[in-house]
């Protein structure tokens, strides 16, 4: 739950996959819609944000950010400047705090378009936010007062964990790890419901079985009374069913699988924060 009387009014540019799990994430846990609001040049993103959420709307973001106190910057990173010069020429953008959750782009960047001086936080978040399971991950500039690093972690806390990170550049590896991390579970799921039709089961039972042990082995982990490593051993009996599956998964190299695709995620962060990434251009 969001635990504070006050709550600010927050614009979202943006109102896409991430704003949308955010602004979920934010209602559910107690924030009130009324002081949220979502600017999308997209009719249908803000059409479906007034409906799914009841919050307010703006085709604009100048209309948003004039009445609003903390801005997140929610738009690819390819449009994070352009978006952000728009931002820069208003008179008014010197008193707020703005929250970049765009991958990759570094608060140098942000402070260059919108002015050294200005209050950023950059925040990565991950679409479980929706639901109340988010990890974000976050790390402002030095204009940033505690005050407004507490509201941010109140905030972000209200719709799962958020952790302070002590560099700038951790964010590329929390980009990599938890920011793009559900994909890779849902990946995982995906061909474990693909294999159990192929061994005939049904799909339907294939995915509600899948899903029940997803979610099980996550709540077991989650718990803390053992590790990973130790909860796995105790699946694993000796010379047994699973035995056989982690050594074929051993002996096809998932380790490595894992590690390069991290690497490349990670390898992607730090490339969308270089002006010359040609998306960018
Ligand atoms: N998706 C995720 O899991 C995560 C995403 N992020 C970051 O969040 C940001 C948004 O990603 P995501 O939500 O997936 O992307 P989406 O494409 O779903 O959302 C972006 C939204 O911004 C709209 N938009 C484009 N230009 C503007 C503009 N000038 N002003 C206002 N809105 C605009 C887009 O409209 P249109 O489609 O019409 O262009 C779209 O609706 C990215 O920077 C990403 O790095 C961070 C963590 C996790
Ligand atoms: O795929 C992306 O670039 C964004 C950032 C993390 C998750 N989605």
């Amino acid at each position: 739950m969001y635990q504070h009387t006050d709550h600010p009014v927050i614009a979202f540019i943006g109102g896409g996959n991430m704003a949308s799990a955010m602004v979920n994430g934010l209602v559910t846990h107690g924030y009130p819609p009324q002081s949220i609001i979502v600017a999308d040049p997209n009719e249908e993103q803000r059409a479906m944000a007034v409906k799914r959420f009841g919050v307010d709307i703006s085709p604009t973001t100048p209309e948003a950010v004039e009445q609003a106190q903390v801005v997140v910057l929610a738009v690819k990173p390819q449009v994070v400047e352009r978006v952000a010069a728009q931002i820069a020429v208003m008179p008014s953008r010197g008193a707020k705090l703005f929250v970049s959750i765009a991958a990759g782009i570094r608060l140098s960047q942000l402070e260059k378009v919108l002015g050294f001086g200005t209050a950023i936080i950059r925040a990565m978040p991950n679409t479980p936010s929706l639901i109340g399971c988010g990890a974000t991950a976050i790390f402002s500039n030095a204009c940033t007062t505690e005050e407004q690093i507490s509201m941010v972690t109140r905030m972000m806390g209200s719709f799962g964990i958020c952790v302070t990170v002590s560099e700038e550049s951790q964010l590329d590896a929390v980009t990599a790890i938890s920011g793009s991390g559900p994909a890779y579970f849902f990946l995982l799921m995906e061909e474990m419901i693909r294999v159990g039709t192929q061994l005939g089961l049904s799909e339907q039972d294939a995915l509600k079985l899948t899903l029940q042990t997803a979610r099980g082995a996550a709540n077991m982990a989650a718990q803390g009374e053992a590790s990973p490593s130790q909860l796995r051993a105790r699946v694993t009996s000796p010379n047994g069913t699973t035995q056989c599956a982690i050594n074929s998964m051993q002996e096809d190299g998932l380790a490595m699988l894992i590690e390069h695709a991290v690497q490349a995620a990670h390898r992607r962060a730090v490339e969308l924060g270089m002006s010359s990434d040609p998306a960018r251009r």
